[in-house]
């Protein structure tokens, strides 16, 4: 693994929260990534989303960002989360400025995070050349505007992610096994997990079960998924007073042992690991979440023979989402947000299931050399001529 280029760490003053935002690379000065609220957060954790952020930014054919994190160890259910959140991003306001661009992630909301931006007179991050680019100025209104409107009456940011996954997930089975019907376990239904379920619904799949913070939900004839978002709760969690009498309701620690084709991890880091990969029952897994399966979980599964589309691949949609309306590169409606991310998540994943078939090896191996970052961004951001210089 590269090292990051750049760690910093944020101790609160009033709580014991602690926090890190991880730089992994800057293409031209800029830097994008999500915000992780979760009591289990760790800096080696930051450091690896870091990473995988820079490999998604290139399989999202960006050729303006590079790759970031940031990660606040608290509990993002506690009365006081948004007042630790709000001291995180004041703490790191002079990256921000600069073009350290922080997201969302598990545990916040985009909402929270541009509240606290526009207090201190911030839209979204940019760097001095893109302040003074009308284009893109244009491009973060356009960018405003549809982070307001709706697809399937979800909030389209929330679906970008979970549907770009949905698409990858059936390309890939498609590839796998064609028109072959196909039962789909997701652990987690917040942003992600849940549009995902949505989709994968559309598409004709079966979704057999989900696991939540709380509990898991199965039933073999299939979830009524619509329902189970319309009274889902900000934290996503599904209400199981609303659950139809058929369905079964057990530990979400149980979520490997439903017997199912596509599995789809949507929630933490690590669900997959030394002691629970031979219980996979699935022929294929698609990582909806980032970095869901440990190294020697994932030794487990390739040697075992199961499919993966890896996390860069499968969910990179928010910030496709965001590149392709900043920098002018669709047509700024919903509909062709999301038909673009359709259209890169089967492309990339179709890709790299020909690829890994052609060499024969492990599609995630095969994923860390197609989409790997070029040194560039980094040398180029340490080239005084090159550097931003508004700060
Ligand atoms: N939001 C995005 O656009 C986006 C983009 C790329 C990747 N991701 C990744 O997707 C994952 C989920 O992000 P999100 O934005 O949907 O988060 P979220 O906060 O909206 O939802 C998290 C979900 O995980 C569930 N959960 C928590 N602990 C669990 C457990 N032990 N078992 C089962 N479920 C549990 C929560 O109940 C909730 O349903 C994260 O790995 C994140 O990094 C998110």
């Amino acid at each position: 693994m590269i090292k990051p280029y750049l760690v910093v760490e944020w101790n609160d003053t009033e709580t014991d929260a602690q926090g890190w935002l991880v730089v992994h690379n800057f293409v031209n000065g800029y830097t994008g990534g999500g915000t992780r609220m979760h009591p289990s957060v760790t800096k080696e954790e930051v450091v690896r989303l870091a990473e995988a952020m820079a490999y998604k930014y290139v399989a999202s054919e960006s050729e303006t960002t590079g790759g970031c994190k940031s990660g606040i160890a608290y509990d993002y259910k506690a009365p006081d989360a948004s007042a630790v959140l709000r001291r995180f991003l004041i703490a790191m306001m002079p990256y921000i400025d600069i073009g350290v661009s922080l997201g969302s992630d598990l545990g916040t909301n985009y909402e929270a995070i541009l509240e606290i931006y526009h207090e201190f007179g911030i839209d979204i991050p940019m760097t001095k050349s893109m302040k003074q680019n009308q284009n893109v100025l244009q491009g973060i209104k356009r960018y405003d505007e549809l982070l307001t409107t709706r697809m399937d009456g979800l909030l389209l940011n929330d679906v970008v992610t979970g549907y770009g996954a949905a698409f990858s997930a059936d390309e890939a089975w498609t590839l796998k096994r064609g028109q072959e019907e196909a039962k789909v376990v997701i652990q987690g239904f917040g942003s992600v997990g849940a549009s995902c379920a949505l989709k994968l619904s559309q598409l004709g799949y079966k979704i057999v079960g989900i696991s939540d913070a709380n509990l898991l939900v199965t039933c073999d004839e299939g979830l009524g998924v619509q329902k189970l978002i319309d009274h889902k709760n900000e934290y996503g969690e599904m209400d199981e007073t609303k659950f139809k009498s058929h369905y079964t309701v057990r530990s979400n620690t149980e979520w490997l042992d439903v017997d199912c084709d596509i599995l789809i991890p949507s929630a933490l880091e690590d669900v997959i690991n030394k002691h629970n990969a031979d219980m996979v029952k699935a022929n294929l897994i698609v990582e909806a979440a980032n970095i869901p399966i440990s190294s020697e979980g994932d030794e487990i599964i390739k040697q075992r023979g199961i499919d993966i589309v890896n996390d860069f691949v499968a969910n990179l949609g928010a910030i496709r989402f965001y590149e392709t309306v900043i920098f002018g590169l669709i047509n700024p409606n919903s509909q062709a947000v999301i038909d673009d991310i359709e259209q890169l998540c089967r492309k990339n994943t179709h890709h790299l299931f020909e690829k890994s078939k052609e060499q024969s090896s492990y599609q995630r191996d095969v994923a860390y050399e197609i989409f790997r970052p070029s040194a560039s961004g980094l040398l180029e951001y340490m080239e005084p001529s090159q550097m931003d210089t508004s700060y």
